[in-house]
């Protein structure tokens, strides 16, 4: 393939905005101008695994490259009613194209990072003329690969997201979101060729994630779910409350009410995060003699807090400090922690509470 193309790279302006210019220059054909019109050789996907395979390309960039013509070529199958191994690439097959991907592939091997990050995708509108004739933007394959995945239309009328730009974004990020909750360290321009009534160049950042701890992490919300229980043993609900804490509960409550017909009840209630629902909702249907479970949405208002050791002379606790608006307003010795000293020390647990907000400055205890 080396004597196919020549990768040229130079920088060029786009709307005032300066960039990288990259193009592929196939040796004795056309250039990479995306007048797909014409046509090339029709590789399968077998023939560019093969191309990949043979090269001696890192694994992860193998690997990565693979995993795009796959998506192509999956799309593809599924828009022309082929099996995947029976479609022809036709512009996809290209050099240049192999090219992109291969590339993309490299790029983001070398970068190394943590996680990939990407606005919705922005597929332009009107017609595009292809091997199949002239067909709608976005294309029938970009679509395909982009189910899933927040797009955009019509910020201009061309073609701004092809099959291969979609597969390199299904493929490589890992979460799409129109959120920048991150510091920018470095900025990096891609020029288009054509020109649009908008920049058309392509931004990457390459940022630290801001920590998570916001105001939305503080306003977390969680869910309660809740049954009315008249009719169990009562020795079994510190089972089921272990249970529900190995199954990631964050509370669980019972409290004394009286039903109907004047009937003393157990209202079990489970705090969890959403993603523990079926779990807790399993606990409690299998274990308990409950047939309803009550699911309601609650919001917590959480204060920032933090750990820290204190040294008694009964040996180290730890304490829970709570902040409020940045300032340290509660400080609270963890209870297992005072269990332990007062039992191997043999005093009351008091006497190690009281140690313990001794030794606590400037907070007064019972908060
Ligand atoms: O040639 C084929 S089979 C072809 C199919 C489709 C479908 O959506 S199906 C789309 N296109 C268009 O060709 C160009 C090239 O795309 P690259 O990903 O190779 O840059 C693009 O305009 C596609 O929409 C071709
Ligand atoms: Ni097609």
């Amino acid at each position: 393939m080396d004597s196919e193309y020549e990768i040229r790279i130079r920088r060029e302006n786009k709307k005032g905005i300066e960039g990288t210019k990259v193009d592929v220059i196939l040796k004795n054909k056309h250039d990479h101008s995306h007048d797909h019109t014409h046509s090339h050789t029709h590789r399968n996907l077998k023939d560019i695994e093969d191309i990949i395979n043979s090269s001696s390309l890192n694994e992860n960039v193998k690997k990565l490259s693979i995993d795009m013509f796959i998506k192509i070529a999956q799309a593809e199958a599924k828009v022309h009613g082929k099996s995947l191994y029976e479609v022809h690439f036709h512009e996809v097959g290209a050099v240049d194209s192999i090219v992109d991907i291969v590339g993309a592939a490299i790029c983001i091997d070398y970068l190394k990072v943590d996680k990939i990050m990407a606005s919705h995708v922005q597929v332009g509108g009107g017609f595009v003329n292809c091997a199949h004739g002239l067909i709608p933007v976005p294309a029938p394959a970009t679509v395909e690969i982009l189910k899933g995945i927040p797009i955009k239309s019509g910020l201009v009328p061309f073609e701004t997201t092809t099959p291969t730009g979609a597969a390199i974004l299904a493929v490589n990020v890992d979460e799409f979101t129109d959120e920048m909750n991150f510091t920018i360290e470095k900025i990096g321009y891609g020029i288009g060729s054509r020109d649009l009534k908008i920049p058309n160049v392509l931004r990457v950042y390459i940022a630290r994630e801001n920590e998570k701890k916001t105001e939305y992490d503080l306003h977390n919300k969680q869910y309660i779910l809740e049954t009315n229980i008249d009719d169990m043993n009562p020795e079994i609900y510190s089972y089921i409350e272990k249970k529900l804490f190995d199954k990631g509960a964050l509370d669980v409550f019972r409290t004394p009410i009286i039903m109907k017909k004047g009937r003393m009840a157990v209202k079990l209630s489970v705090l969890v995060n959403e993603k523990d629902i079926k779990a807790i909702q399993e606990v409690i249907f299998r274990e308990t003699t409950s047939i309803g479970i009550r699911k309601y949405e609650v919001e917590k208002i959480m204060l920032e807090r933090d750990f820290s050791k204190v040294s008694t002379n009964y040996g180290e606790v730890t304490v829970k400090n709570s902040y409020y608006k940045g300032e340290r307003i509660k400080s609270k010795p963890e209870y297992e922690d005072c269990r332990r000293l007062a039992e191997e020390n043999n005093v009351p647990i008091g006497e190690i509470y009281r140690e313990v907000y001794k030794k606590i400055e400037g907070v007064s205890n019972d908060k």
